[in-house]
């Protein structure tokens, strides 16, 4: 039979530990060794996921208390800020030769110290591995995530942005410099902790742009596009909080290269896609929807003309706890162990 790796998971009293939680246990090379929380440290999963309650779990203990000589691999859902310190520790004591982590929260993906302080309000703490961390968007990085150490798991908005829009800039059919990103997220988006804002009464039956000019992921969004693009690209990004539990929608606007139009924009789109398990081109004429993703770790694309000559319109949906988070993640531990990259992964989406 072969071998698991038993895995920890920090945070796993949040929605994307829950998530994670939910999706290993069924991951066929995954023992779930320790799940960790902090205020309700102590208690079953049970107690406090009522839905994962036929699952035989350990009972969630505090990052102390993990038996680390016991752990290979480590998920990290921590709020962003908190981890890049605890990582830090755990590589640098006495298990951390062992030890692989895919971490979750936005410590590791900004390359650029400078950038890091300017977006966090903090200098960065754990300089050399924020040098070391490799950044998870599977489909571009498989051969650095495969040997990687630390994986930075992309942020959920910069994800439905960049799987549009990388392979267009690679290819060089739309323009570095005119691009409008224009996203919608469901509420629990912002975190089991966010309470104020995220409550029933706050997100439903409304909408709202937030972060407008400034949100957080926009240099995220813009390393990784300056990337693709082999120059330095500007992206304008607009968050908006939607009266949804799950997903993300990206509607984004690009002005087209000499040459190129919406056909030879989806021909680039499905070539770079048709071999993927996880990102879809729907075909023309199709809308995609956040309902034909939820709970899975698929990404939808569409490609549509724009009546405004030389623009295309691109959208893109995924559940940001599985494509968006907690799915990117594990489909980062299977290519980082060598697993079949499908595994624990394969489930169909939630519908209606
Ligand atoms: N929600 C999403 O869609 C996405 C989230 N992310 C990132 O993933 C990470 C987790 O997010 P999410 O699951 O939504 O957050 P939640 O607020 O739902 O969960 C946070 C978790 O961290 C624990 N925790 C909080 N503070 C500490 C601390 N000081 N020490 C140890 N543990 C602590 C909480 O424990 P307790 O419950 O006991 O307080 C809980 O388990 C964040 O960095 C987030 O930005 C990334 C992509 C998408
Ligand atoms: C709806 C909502 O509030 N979403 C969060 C993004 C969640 C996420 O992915 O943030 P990380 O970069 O920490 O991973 C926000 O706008 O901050």
């Amino acid at each position: 039979m072969e071998q698991r790796v038993r895995v920890a998971i920090l945070g796993a009293s949040g929605y994307t530990g829950a998530e994670l939680v939910r999706l290993l246990s069924r991951h066929p090379r995954v023992t779930l060794a320790a799940l960790t929380a902090n205020r309700k440290a102590g208690q079953t999963m049970a107690q406090v996921f009522p839905h994962l309650a036929g699952l035989d779990l350990p009972v969630l203990t505090t990052v102390e208390d993990v038996a680390w000589e016991d752990i290979d691999f480590v998920f990290c859902a921590l709020p962003h800020g908190t981890t890049q310190v605890l990582i830090k520790d755990l590589l640098d004591g006495p298990h951390g030769g062992r030890l692989r982590i895919a971490d979750l929260s936005a410590d590791f993906r900004l390359i650029d110290p400078e950038v890091y302080a300017q977006w966090y309000g903090h200098a960065h703490q754990a300089l050399a591995l924020q040098e070391e961390a490799v950044y998870g968007l599977t489909e571009f990085n498989r051969a650095r995530i495969a040997t990687a150490r630390l994986v930075a798991v992309p942020g959920c908005y910069p994800t439905s942005a960049q799987l549009p829009l990388v392979p267009l800039l690679k290819a060089g059919v739309i323009e570095a410099d005119d691009l409008i990103i224009d996203s919608k997220s469901g509420a629990s988006g912002a975190g089991r902790e966010a309470r104020e804002g995220s409550l029933h009464c706050e997100v439903s039956e409304g909408v709202h742009a937030y972060g407008i000019g400034a949100h957080r992921h926009t240099p995220e969004i813009e390393q990784e596009l300056s990337r693709a693009a082999g120059r330095p690209v500007r992206a304008t990004f607009t968050p908006h909080l939607m009266p949804m539990n799950r997903g993300i929608l990206s509607t984004i606007y690009a002005r087209l290269a000499p040459g190129a139009d919406d056909a030879k924009v989806r021909a680039v789109l499905e070539a770079a896609y048709a071999d993927e398990p996880f990102v879809r081109v729907v075909p023309a004429g199709t809308l995609v929807h956040t309902r034909h993703v939820r709970g899975s770790n698929l990404a939808l694309i569409g490609v549509h003309a724009d009546r405004v000559p030389g623009r295309v319109i691109l959208t893109c949906a995924e559940d940001n706890l599985v494509k968006g988070a907690s799915g990117q993640a594990i489909q980062d531990m299977n290519v980082m162990l060598g697993f079949e990259e499908t595994l624990g992964l394969a489930q169909a989406p939630l519908f209606p």
